[in-house]
């Protein structure tokens, strides 16, 4: 058996023992695992990879894990080392998150001797959140927002470990557990692990219950997802108390204690379990998706490491005049380009308004505001307005849309090839942004090939420039989505204005 395979049977052994079940029937130490009534361990490569299987096929609203709060670790679980609790005093300045990050790295010292060895053994070895990307591939994000935001995360992560110093020190911390690399390892399965729990702002890491892959939330607004849900919940509630199991409940309240995080997994109090729902109906062996949040793409690889193609909560901001905001009272984060190509609502309404003349603004206002085009012209110039501004920001990124989509197929080919000399041959022939991938990492010499296929650091830094492509691709994607759309309807109102009889104007 691999370490690996090895590793992940120790975890669930031991989450057996400590009670976690993904069966409605109480089994502690009955079963031989904790997992395969409802769930079981795959790899999803499209979606993740580590993640939870549908065991059999599953009703939206079901109850599929439960991880008892023993499990948890939180910072009032970690603080029961009074080594660590004493320690902690003399830091009052540091926030919930640093002392949870210092406590974890204070447990990886213990090794085999932590409690939550066998959880901390299946943590992934390293991360690629917006804090972990070097200068190649910050810059290979190319828009100003998304640089600044990993310029930010960097100095965040930064100054958090340079804060936490002096404790982890006094705990006389292994070096390699006190250097950048490990806070950022540290910081970082914190940020795309940890689960909310309505005691601690930190939150806590939740063995088995943090294997759960990402789905995103649809477009429809949450609280209409929380009220159909509640409403299965109810059902569901009603089924398992037939059973005479009335553990198993997933009430509003406690739905509605859900938060941004896990929002379809929360801390039940009268269990004192961490629980998980289905959020919809699985046929067993598809992947069991947890919706941790509403998050844009950006968002998503600040906090969580990846992107995904298709995020319905995909936002493209475009430059907006100044003064388009004294003419209307949107928020600014309200206006922007959705993943289709549309402009949001409050772009649409914002811009209506300003494109009509100041005399008249007061008397179409309402239309406005419902949302309602006002003249036919009115629409055309708002649609090439768009269109402009998305062309213009589209030809100040160092790259086009359609290069992008050849440097991610690029990557995707020197990631798969694992003959030495088709990847020399293949570095050798390089030129533009893969050329400077190769001159950044040292590959331009005739080894290039066996380093690309050998070294971990130069794996893992085109894995981040690869997500950084990646994430520009679908940014420019939704630019070039929106010059479509607008086109579409430019074309559409300049027809029925040459007809006078479908004039709208
Ligand atoms: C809570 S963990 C989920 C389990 C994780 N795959 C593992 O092997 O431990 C969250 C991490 O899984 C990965 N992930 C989750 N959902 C994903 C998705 N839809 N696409 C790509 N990666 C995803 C990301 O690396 C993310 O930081």
């Amino acid at each position: 058996m691999e370490q690996g395979e090895e590793n992940l049977e120790r975890l669930l052994k031991w989450a057996t023992e400590i009670g976690v079940s993904d069966s409605a029937i109480s089994q502690q130490g009955s079963s031989l695992s904790c997992l395969g009534q409802s769930l079981s361990i795959s790899y999803f490569p499209d979606a993740g990879g580590r993640g939870l299987g549908a065991a059999r096929d599953i009703r939206r609203g079901e109850l599929i894990l439960k991880v008892p709060k023993s499990a948890l670790m939180t910072r009032a679980s970690l603080l029961k080392d009074e080594r660590l609790s004493v320690a902690i005093q003399g830091h009052s300045s540091l926030s919930p998150i640093q002392i949870l990050t210092v406590g974890l790295l204070y447990e990886m010292e213990k090794g085999r001797s932590s409690w939550w060895s066998p959880y901390l053994m299946n943590l992934p070895h390293s991360y690629d959140i917006l804090a972990t990307f070097g200068e190649f591939e910050k810059q290979a994000l190319q828009v100003d927002d998304a640089i600044w935001a990993a310029e930010k995360a960097i100095l965040k992560a930064e100054l958090d470990w340079k804060e936490a110093n002096a404790l982890m020190k006094e705990l006389n911390l292994k070096h390699r557990l006190q250097t950048f690399r490990a806070w950022l390892w540290a910081s970082a399965t914190i940020s795309s692990r940890t689960m909310h729990i309505p005691w601690d702002e930190a939150g806590c890491l939740c063995p088995v219950g943090d294997l759960f892959n990402y789905a995103a939330p649809g477009e429809e607004p949450s609280s209409f997802e929380d009220l159909e849900l509640q409403a299965h919940a109810s059902s569901f509630q009603a089924t398992s108390s037939l059973h005479g199991d009335t553990t198993f409940m997933l009430d509003i309240e406690q739905l509605d204690a859900c938060s941004e995080r896990l929002t379809d997994g929360c801390f039940v109090e009268d269990i004192a379990a961490y629980c998980f729902y289905a959020r919809k109906n699985y046929k067993k062996g598809e992947q069991v998706l947890l919706c941790y949040g509403t998050y844009t793409n950006l968002e998503l690889l600040e906090h969580y490491g990846f992107s995904l193609d298709e995020n319905p909560n995909e936002k493209v901001f475009i430059p907006l005049e100044p003064e388009l905001n004294s003419y209307n009272s949107w928020s600014k984060e309200s206006m922007y380009i959705h993943l289709s190509g549309k402009p949001s609502f409050a772009l649409l309404c914002a811009l209506r308004l300003w494109a009509t003349r100041p005399n008249q603004r007061r008397s179409v206002a309402q239309f406005a505001y419902s949302g309602c085009q006002l003249s036919a012209e009115n629409e055309i110039f708002v649609m090439r307005w768009i269109s402009d501004k998305c062309n213009v920001v589209l030809k100040s990124l160092p790259t086009s849309f359609g290069e992008d989509c050849l440097i991610l197929d690029a990557i995707a080919k020197m990631q798969g090839l694992h003959d030495p000399l088709e990847l020399k041959n293949l570095l050798a022939s390089s030129t533009g942004q893969l050329r400077s991938f190769v001159e950044v990492n040292g590959l331009q010499n005739g080894e290039g090939g066996a380093k690309l296929r050998s070294s971990w650091k130069v794996k893992q830094t085109m894995e981040r420039w690869r997500l950084a492509v990646q994430w520009r691709v679908n940014y420019k994607k939704i630019l070039v989505n929106c010059i479509t759309h607008c086109a579409e309807i430019t074309d559409s109102l300049s027809c029925q204005k040459k007809s006078p009889e479908l004039n709208i104007a």
